[in-house]
């Protein structure tokens, strides 16, 4: 057993978050690699009709803890789900609860957050600052407790062009913020929320760094780390390539251009895509764990998971990536071919927004109608531009993040855990990316759109008919406006004559030639 899986043996680790994304792999790979753990508390909100023990159960079953519990049989008796919502102001866990978790936690692995962009700045500051100030006090009446470990984003900072590993001051105070949550209405915050977030695009990016720095400021005598990924995607590895189960960041417009609905975006070719795979952030984390209980750094450390700085693949290249897995996993019925133009400005944006994304689904749904069924073409593209709207500010910026943290974290690490915990560094792929991107996409098809890999010759005959369809509708196009030209214009009727003569007079010619 590697030092830091041995490190967790024994241990009670608190997680929130749990059902998330991040949560449940950084879950996984702990019972899979420290099997001897004690117990797994995670703090847990009843959701849709489902138990708490109905969602262990379901996030157990999925395909992510095959492994694990082969490995780690009795793994459903090491996860202890406690009642909880951080939306409340006392978390909502009951009396007994708590007292079991001041008294047995080790770790604890904050990963609970609001991460829409949309979000009301109210509930994203009590999510993303007030429920970690929770935690924090918390955790300073945690008897046992070693270590601190709470998860940022690489875009707490997104107004600056260089990032290091450290705190950036807040131009107003978390606590003011927290303060006047409490007395003003929805309206007023509504109309102070542009000049709170200032040059930041979201309520997201600007609370999550307000969260940062309530951990600065109020983490007492605790040992706290902060990780700060980027944009996380599928596994690479761990526990199997592609890993994928939720459609925020690159999943959902991948989605989006693989079943043709998405045609062009505004993007920056040339600005890096800092992905960074899942398995990759919950490695440093878990190392991260093992080393802020261990060596107990004097103030508090935080460790960008980034991929730019090592390895960097722009959107440009990235894109064309995606777009050459389509061609060997295509998604099922898909309603246009795969094919997306990165737009640069304003203009060209509206335009090709029009002719791309209006004007298919305008036809879609006048057929639709006729054939007696409800539109909801257009409806679909309006969501799908709002949702890029969204994202288009972080495929239009490049950063630089400093890694000096996570380079001595990994130095410290033993032989076999650099080998778990570097995967994203290791240029000798020369085909990362690409191998990536492609389990990535085969990620999405399997295990978000549950699509049939016996279905890929069937998907690939439907994109071969959707070419043709393609090339005779542009054809017709070409005709029809053709035709129309010649009937009203003189000059047009005197270039189709030119073309048609054309060959017909450079014929005397060819003999002599010859
Ligand atoms: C030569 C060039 C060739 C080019 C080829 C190109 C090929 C194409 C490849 C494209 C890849 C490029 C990808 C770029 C992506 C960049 C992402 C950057 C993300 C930055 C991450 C920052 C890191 C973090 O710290 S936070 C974690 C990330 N958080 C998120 O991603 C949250 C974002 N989502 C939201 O905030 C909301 O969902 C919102 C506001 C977008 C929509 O909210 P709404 O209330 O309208 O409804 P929802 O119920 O949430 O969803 C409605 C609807 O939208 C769909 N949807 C949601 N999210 C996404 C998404 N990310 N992408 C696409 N679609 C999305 C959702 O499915 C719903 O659809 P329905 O049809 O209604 O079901
Ligand atoms: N995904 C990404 O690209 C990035 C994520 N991050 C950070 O990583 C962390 C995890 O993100 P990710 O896993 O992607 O996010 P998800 O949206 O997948 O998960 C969020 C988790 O928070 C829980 N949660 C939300 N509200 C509450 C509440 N009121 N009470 C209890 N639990 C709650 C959710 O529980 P429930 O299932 O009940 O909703 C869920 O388990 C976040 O801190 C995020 O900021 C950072 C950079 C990039």
């Amino acid at each position: 057993m590697s030092m830091v899986a041995a490190f967790y043996s024994n241990k009670s680790i608190l997680i929130t978050g749990a059902t998330g994304f991040l949560g449940k792999v950084l879950m996984e790979k702990l019972f899979r690699t420290s099997p001897q753990l004690k117990v797994i508390y995670i703090l847990i909100r009843p959701k849709a009709g489902q138990t708490l023990q109905e969602r262990v159960f379901q996030i157990l079953n999925s395909k992510l803890f095959e492994k694990v519990k082969e490995i780690c049989p009795n793994v459903h008796e090491k996860i202890r789900p406690i009642s909880a919502d951080l939306n409340q102001s006392d978390l909502a866990i009951s009396k007994e609860d708590m007292q079991e978790l001041l008294s047995g936690t080790n770790i604890v692995f904050h990963c609970a957050a609001t991460v829409r962009f949309d979000a009301h700045l109210r509930e994203a500051v009590q999510l993303n600052v007030i429920a970690t100030q929770k935690l924090l006090l918390m955790a300073s009446q945690m008897s046992k407790l070693e270590a601190f470990i709470h998860i940022s984003t690489a875009f707490s900072n997104c107004n600056l062009k260089r990032i290091d590993e450290v705190i950036y001051p807040c131009p107003v105070e978390p606590r003011k913020i927290i303060d006047s949550m409490e007395w003003l209405d929805d309206a007023i915050i509504d109309e102070i929320t542009p000049k709170l977030i200032g040059d930041r695009p979201n309520t997201y990016t600007y609370t999550k760094a307000l969260g940062e720095m309530v951990i600065h400021q109020e983490s007492g005598n605790l040992n706290v780390a902060i990780i700060r990924p980027s944009i996380v995607g599928a596994s690479w590895q761990e526990p199997f390539p592609g890993w994928i189960d939720n459609i925020n960041g690159p999943s959902g417009l991948i989605i989006a251009s693989g079943k043709g609905f998405l045609r062009s975006l505004r993007a920056t070719p040339m600005a890096i895509a800092d992905v960074i795979p899942v398995d990759t952030v919950v490695n440093l984390t878990i190392a991260v764990g093992w080393y802020t209980a261990v060596h107990r750094p004097k103030s508090t450390l935080i460790y960008h998971s980034t991929s730019g700085n090592l390895n960097p693949c722009l959107w440009h290249d990235m894109g064309l990536k995606v777009l050459a897995a389509f061609e060997k996993i295509p998604f099922e019925r898909a309603f246009r071919r795969p094919y997306v133009d990165f737009t640069t400005n304003n203009f060209t944006t509206q335009y090709w927004n029009a002719v791309s994304h209006w004007a298919p689904a305008i036809i879609y749904d006048f057929y639709l109608r006729l054939t007696g069924r409800k539109p909801r073409m257009l409806k679909l593209m309006n969501r799908l531009l709002r949702t890029i709207s969204m994202l288009e500010y972080f495929i239009n910026h490049s950063w630089e993040w400093s890694t000096n943290n996570t380079e001595m974290l990994l130095s410290e690490l033993s032989p076999e855990d650099q080998r778990v915990s570097m995967e994203v560094r290791q240029p000798s792929h020369a085909n990362h990316w690409l191998e990536y991107i492609e389990n990535y996409v085969l990620g999405i098809k399997k295990y978000l759109l549950k699509e049939d890999l016996a279905g890929i010759p069937k998907a690939k005959e439907h994109l071969r008919r959707l070419r043709n369809i393609h090339y005779l509708f542009n054809t017709a196009l070409f005709l029809i406006v053709w035709r129309l030209l010649i009937a009203r214009s003189q000059t047009a009727r005197n270039v189709w004559f030119l073309i048609m003569t054309c060959p017909l007079r450079q014929e005397p010619k060819s003999p002599a030639r010859r």
